[in-house]
């Protein structure tokens, strides 16, 4: 029995209090033990917690975790340029190595900055829960069916792996791997293959992660070809009926929210993403009062231009008051909840809460720091104070993955050199 003991510092209960407490994790079943007032607890190891505030690890929503190799690649410009334009030209040049570097640096930037979850839309997915299992990590990942520009040849394939790659890889990583099946978009699938596949992901029971209502540009050609929003298109194909979320969400209208609620659909709100490639602003507050379940993502590094998800909550919390036009809309313990809790929610792990029986998975802040001075209010710090670097540990399943700020899953410098190699010759290949 190996338990270890994260002590001396405050701890955010799920009910956004902050007391001064130890935490008991053991390492066999990964599972918290007990939270208890310092000085009760023991175990075989420690972690230091002392000035540190221990809070859920980050779940992130939505993401593509690999795309961190075309970090700073191809700036502003909107959603449909920059994929066809500069994205999709490069991804193709991608191999597997590639991926496996770019998930590798990607979620040492996230360990790094306190993530210990995250839900990925890619490809070459066994590379990307591999790199997953080395990190110790909890990944919701699939791989993503596009058709557009496919023959019917082509487009069934896709949509074929991604219900064998969800089958297939679930359970992975001693079962912190679960599994989504993925169309792209409502647009960059066609009606007929939705009407084909998604039925035999509901078969089987596999949860369900798209792209939706991202741009204005994109909701327009639904409606004109389906004569109906984007979400009623989705539910009219059966996508909304089984354990879906959505990433993005930013342009749905009242029925499109109450759909949403009705139907148990969450929503992935990437707000650096929505900023960067000026998509628009979702309506978090309106969901969130309407009773939809909202998780935050990054999107990838090449829309973001970071993984760090406390910029994504400053962000989240900014931008939703400016949507409502309220500043009281979308507050600092809400963010809070929609990183963590509400975001292990989509993805289905029992992680996000500090109590006893959940996921031992946390993060320690060091609270010695000028921007971190003085704490009225740790819960609005976490929201628009703290910056990934104050991260001094990070634990997942109760392992350490991160200690005094140095990653123990991974060779650091290795990782990284290896991605800008990589990285390199990439845009040589795409650019020759
Ligand atoms: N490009 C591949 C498979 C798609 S993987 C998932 C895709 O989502 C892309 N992506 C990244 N961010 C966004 C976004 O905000 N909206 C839509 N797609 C995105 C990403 O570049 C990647 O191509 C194919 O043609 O078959
Ligand atoms: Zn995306």
């Amino acid at each position: 029995m190996s338990e270890l003991l994260v002590t001396g510092g405050q701890v955010l209960r799920p009910d956004l209090t902050v007391e001064r407490a130890d935490v008991l994790v053991s390492q066999d079943s990964g599972d918290i033990v007990a939270v208890d007032e310092p000085g009760t607890l023991d175990g075989d190891d420690e972690l230091d917690a002392e000035n540190g505030l221990v809070i859920p690890g980050l779940v992130n929503a939505h993401t593509h975790v690999a795309m961190t190799l075309l970090r700073g690649l191809a700036d502003d410009k909107p959603l449909d340029a920059w994929l066809q334009e500069d994205i999709w030209p490069v991804e193709a040049e991608l191999t597997a190595e590639d991926i496996r570097a770019g998930a590798e640096l990607g979620l040492v930037e996230m360990i790094r900055s306190g993530t210990t979850a995250l839900s990925d839309m890619y490809f070459e997915v066994e590379e990307i829960a591999e790199a997953v299992d080395q990190a110790g990590m909890r990944a919701a990942l699939g791989f993503t069916a596009v058709t557009v520009g496919k023959d019917d040849e082509g487009a069934r394939a896709d949509l074929q792996e991604s219900l064998d790659v969800a089958r297939k890889l679930d359970g992975r990583a001693d079962g912190r791997v679960r599994t989504t099946f993925q169309p792209h978009s409502l647009t960059t699938v066609g009606e007929e293959y939705l009407r084909e596949f998604v039925p035999k992901a509901l078969d089987e029971d596999l949860s369900i992660h798209l792209h939706a209502n991202e741009t204005a540009d994109e909701v327009a050609p639904i409606v004109d070809e389906h004569g109906m929003r984007p979400l009623a298109y989705a539910d009219d194909v059966g996508l909304l009926d089984g354990d879906t979320y959505v990433a993005h969400g930013v342009h749905v209208d009242d029925s499109e929210i109450d759909l949403l609620a009705e139907t148990d659909t969450g929503v992935a709100h990437c707000p650096a993403s929505n900023m960067k490639l000026a998509s628009g602003m979702a309506p978090v507050q309106d969901l969130l009062d309407a009773g939809v379940t909202v998780g935050i993502g990054t999107d990838g590094a090449a829309s973001n231009n970071d993984l760090d998800m406390f910029d994504e909550m400053r962000d989240a919390a900014m931008l939703g008051k400016l949507a409502a036009d309220d500043a009281s809309a979308v507050d600092a313990g809400t963010v809070v909840e929609m990183a963590t809790a509400n975001g292990a929610d989509l993805l289905g792990f029992d992680s996000g809460r500090i109590e006893a029986g959940a996921n031992a998975d946390l993060a320690v802040i060091d609270l010695d720091a000028p921007h971190l001075t003085p704490a009225h209010d740790l819960v609005s710090h976490l929201a628009y104070a703290v910056h990934g670097s104050d991260v001094r540990h990070t634990v997942c399943d109760g392992e350490v993955l991160m200690r005094d700020r140095t990653v123990e899953v991974f060779d650091e410098v290795a990782v990284r050199d290896r991605a800008a190699e990589r990285a390199a010759a990439l845009v040589e290949r795409a650019e020759s």
